[in-house]
């Protein structure tokens, strides 16, 4: 036999035997060397038994340290010792055997525990270390088989001395410090190594660790349905899920019941105007986000609680896979108009009055309004501190007066030109000293002009100088009788400054306000008019609503202008905060996305939906009449709005230089048969066009004739701006002329007019030659030679016109002098310039050719501002 056959009998190196061999006296040189049956046999016998002791111990340790700490502290301690006193092995082999045992499986890993321990422990009598063992694996057998086995963990494999780590704790819990009772030196060397081994060990598995988890399945379903739940939640939406992976949740959640799959949400979706973006991504079942995108790429910029181009609608919801209905419901303004005309006034009760005070300037109209909101807050009646808010309410024995604290003509007239009608009573104040003035008069015929009937409040009573038949003498000549005189005007006699005629003026309100019968139903939806608006730093947008008819609440949907939204609170204008308010109660609204103008209607809808829809509606038509320029009434569309029936009637607001003028031609234009259109002259007045006759002109589609006067630059403007015609006349007869061909059709705008600049004079000097010249500065535009004309303007009145006469700048003769320059003017034939004068230059220009050009109308005179 053979060293190496040998070897492998015994299950030994080479190496390792041949030194044995050696050992027992058998010479040999490697492991080829033949060996004699006898020494085959001594060595069998020799290391034979050894090697089986081995097998024995091995076989006795199988499972059993590993599994089951020894409860004897004795054992521990023997364990630890029999460790001490082992030459610390090799911590690489150790680890190589370990690997090697680990890749076996985890079922024998005691077993080779135990064999390793064996294999590295110091040659000791077999017996010895049987004993010491025996006796813990013979009382731990039965409970290993009691308890259910479990592989431990690699964290025990991988400890280099597991019987020494032994403790107290159960074996699935990774390996703590171990409970050596009192170890010596040794054994903390060896813990030492073996610590170091373990945490080479340890970064091993976390590296592994590491790489489980690189190599981690992407995110399972749930976790996917998991955050996009989440996202829906945070769209406050969970039908937002999209649509796919709703499907794949349902199929993973239900399939124990197929049939409960859900499908997208439909397949066609209804839509009507107005639908908002988020609205629609609910109805189609995708993110609004995602909607918002794809009306970005078609570029349009919306956010999602605007509301969603019907068009833009179909097309993504088709990309989605679902068809849109565009629904046939009533719309818009329709929707409005048909809430109106369904609910009549059947629950109708009588309401407040509302009240405007107007009059001429300083007659004491701000006194006045004072006066009364003061003396009933003294009296307790008016509730406490009023603030502004535009409006405020007095109670009178039990019955409410609503006033609007804006005096003055200008916000009455600026709120009916947007076809608004607040005011049921005008309170004219005239001042007992001064009497009847141009504002008084003013006055009287807006509030002709609405229809609204008046009350006169005859002021400064108290005054020394006060004249109370003088006024109303005066009042008589504009048509105001009192009525002790046998007329139906109401006149009371005040003083503002003393408060005395407050109640009396107060009574005849209400008196009034039975005989007009002012009624509302408070059961409606709330119509209101927005009577003054504006950016509250805080607050935001406010604007105060005079509740016209029902009764307005907070959290109702409305729209106002192009404005919709949701009454967030109401403020009463005692500053308290109010649930509701019914007609004729003014309110502060807060809730508003923007600031609306007064005048504008505010009404309450069913829903924020039909709110929107109205209010984007009419913010296109707003831009369409934008766009389409103003649309009043003017002479040369006259007989085309007659022929459309869309004009009866022709108000008119004369202006003259001189009431004479001015009367002459009032009566001349009323005396004009009555066509097609009825001629109304509804103001007239002295001197130049003012805002205030433009904006009458404008809220009763009336046109302005000037005769012998020109606009105030304002005025002009503002006319030009609210398209009211405005024509200058300085003949009677083209005046009467024009209105006439105007109602037949036959006024032909050939010929208009153009302002190029003009200069004021600013003093006169005489120049030897030229006499006397007008020394001016050109305020605006241009004076030129080229203009067709000149008009010598004082006070706005026209004193002169005529043709320039020379231009100069120092010595020189020039062509044209620009703005902001001065200049030398003198206008022909006309010798009596002023300083404050305005020299207006201007051309004419041809709008059309004429075959027949018509023989009148060739004075500049006659044509338009
Ligand atoms: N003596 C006397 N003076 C009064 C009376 N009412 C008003 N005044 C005075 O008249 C002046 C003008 O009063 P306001 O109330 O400002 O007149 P108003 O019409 O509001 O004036 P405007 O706002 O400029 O149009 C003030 O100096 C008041 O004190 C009154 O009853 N008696």
């Amino acid at each position: 036999m053979r060293v190496y056959e040998l070897a492998k009998q015994l299950g030994m190196e080479n190496r390792e035997l041949i030194p044995e061999l050696k050992r027992l006296g058998i010479p040999v040189a490697s492991h080829s060397s033949a060996l004699d049956d006898d020494s085959v046999r001594v060595v069998l016998e020799k290391l034979g038994s050894k090697a089986r002791s081995g097998e024995a111990v091995s076989g006795g340790h199988e499972g059993k340290k590993m599994v089951r700490p020894s409860k004897e502290p004795g054992a521990s301690h023997e364990r630890g010792h029999a460790a001490a006193h082992e030459e610390p092995p090799k911590p690489d082999k150790k680890r190589i055997l370990i690997k090697k045992k680990r890749e076996e499986g985890a079922e024998d890993v005691a077993a080779s525990l135990a064999a390793a321990e064996a294999a590295f422990a110091p040659v000791v009598p077999a017996g010895s270390e049987a004993s010491a063992v025996a006796p813990v694996a013979g009382s731990d057998a039965e409970a290993i088989e009691a308890a259910p086995v479990e592989p431990p963990p690699s964290e025990e494999v991988v400890s280099p001395t597991p019987v020494v780590t032994v403790s107290e704790e159960p074996l699935v819990k990774p390996v703590q410090a171990p409970q050596v009772t009192a170890p010596p030196l040794d054994a903390l060397a060896a813990a030492k190594k073996k610590s170091a081994a373990t945490e080479a060990m340890e970064s091993e598995a976390a590296a592994r660790e590491k790489l489980k988890k690189v190599k981690k399945a992407p995110r399972t379903r749930e976790e996917d349905e998991a955050k996009f739940k989440n996202d829906a939640t945070r769209w406050g939406d969970l039908r937002a899920i999209p649509v796919q992976r709703r499907e794949d949740r349902s199929k993973h959640i239900h399939h124990a019941s197929p049939s409960e799959v859900t499908k997208p949400r439909k397949k066609s979706v209804k839509l009507s105007a107005g639908v908002s973006v988020k609205e629609f991504a609910e109805l189609i079942g995708q993110r609004p986000a995602d909607v918002v995108r794809k009306l970005m790429e078609m570029g349009q910029m919306v956010t999602f609680n605007q509301s969603i181009n019907l068009e833009a609608a179909s097309l993504i919801a088709e990309e989605y896979g679902a068809k849109v209905e565009v629904s046939t419901e009533k719309i818009g303004e329709a929707l409005l108009e048909e809430a109106a005309q369904s609910t009549g006034e059947e629950h109708a009760v009588l309401r407040p009055p509302v009240v405007t005070i107007m009059g001429h300037v300083d007659h004491g109209k701000t006194s006045l309004l004072d006066a009364i909101r003061l003396t009933k807050v003294a009296e307790g009646e008016a509730g406490g501190i009023t603030q502004h808010i535009g409006a405020y309410i007095v109670g009178v024995r039990g019955k409410q007066v609503t006033f609007l604290d804006t005096p003055g003509h200008e916000a009455f007239t600026a709120m009916r030109a947007r076809g608004a009608k607040a005011t049921d009573i005008v309170i004219l104040v005239v001042a007992a000293d001064d009497g009847v003035m141009p504002q008084t008069v003013e006055a009287i015929h807006h509030a002709k002009a609405a229809g609204v009937p008046l009350i006169v409040a005859i002021n400064k009573v108290d005054k020394p100088g006060a004249n109370i038949d003088r006024v109303k003498n005066a009042l008589t000549e504009h048509g105001l009788v009192p009525e002790p005189w046998g007329g139906d005007t109401i006149m009371v006699e005040v003083s503002a400054k003393q408060r005395t005629g407050l109640d009396q003026l107060l009574e005849m309100i209400l008196l009034q306000a039975e005989v007009l019968e002012l009624k509302a139903d408070p059961s409606r939806m709330a119509k209101g008019l927005v009577i003054e608006a504006k950016l509250d730093r805080g607050r935001g947008p406010i604007a105060t609503v005079l509740v016209q008819s029902g009764t307005l609440h907070v959290g109702d949907a409305f729209v106002v202008g192009n404005f919709s939204g949701r009454v967030r609170a109401l403020i009463t204008d005692t500053g308290s905060k109010a649930t509701e308010a019914g007609p004729s109660v003014p309110v502060e609204v807060i809730g508003l996305p923007g600031v609306p103008s007064a005048g504008d209607l505010f009404t309450i809808v069913k829903d924020e939906r039909v709110a929107r829809e109205i209010a984007q509606e009419r913010a296109m038509k707003q831009r369409a009449a934008d766009l389409a320029g103003p649309a009043k009434v003017s002479l040369d569309d006259l007989f085309a709005k007659i022929q459309e029936g869309n004009v009866k009637e022709l108000p008119i607001v004369i202006k003259a230089d001189v009431q004479g003028s001015a009367e002459a031609l009032a009566a001349a234009v009323e005396k004009m048969p009555a066509g097609a259109v009825k001629l109304r002259v509804m103001h007239t007045g002295v001197g130049g066009i003012t805002e205030t006759d433009v904006l009458l002109a404008a809220a009763s589609k009336a046109i302005v004739i000037g005769f012998n006067i020109r606009p105030e630059p304002k005025a002009a403007a503002l006319a030009e701006r609210e398209g009211v015609d405005v024509r200058l006349y300085s003949i009677i007869y083209d005046a009467l002329n024009d209105i006439r061909a105007a109602m037949e059709g036959l006024l032909e705008p050939t010929l208009k007019e153009r302002v190029l600049g003009r200069a004021e004079v600013r003093q006169m000097f005489t120049i030897p030659k030229a006499g006397l010249v007008a020394g001016c500065y050109v305020v605006d535009g241009v004076i030129s030679r080229a203009s067709v004309g000149v008009r010598v303007l004082r006070d706005s009145v026209v004193v002169y016109e005529g043709k320039l006469g020379s231009l100069r700048r120092f010595k020189d003769d020039v062509r044209e002098v620009q703005q902001g320059y001065e200049c030398g003017i003198t206008v022909e034939n006309f010798n009596d310039l002023k300083a404050g004068d305005i020299i207006e230059a201007y051309v004419v220009d041809k709008i059309a050719a004429k075959l027949e050009p018509a023989n009148r109308g060739t004075s500049p005179q006659s044509h338009r501002a």
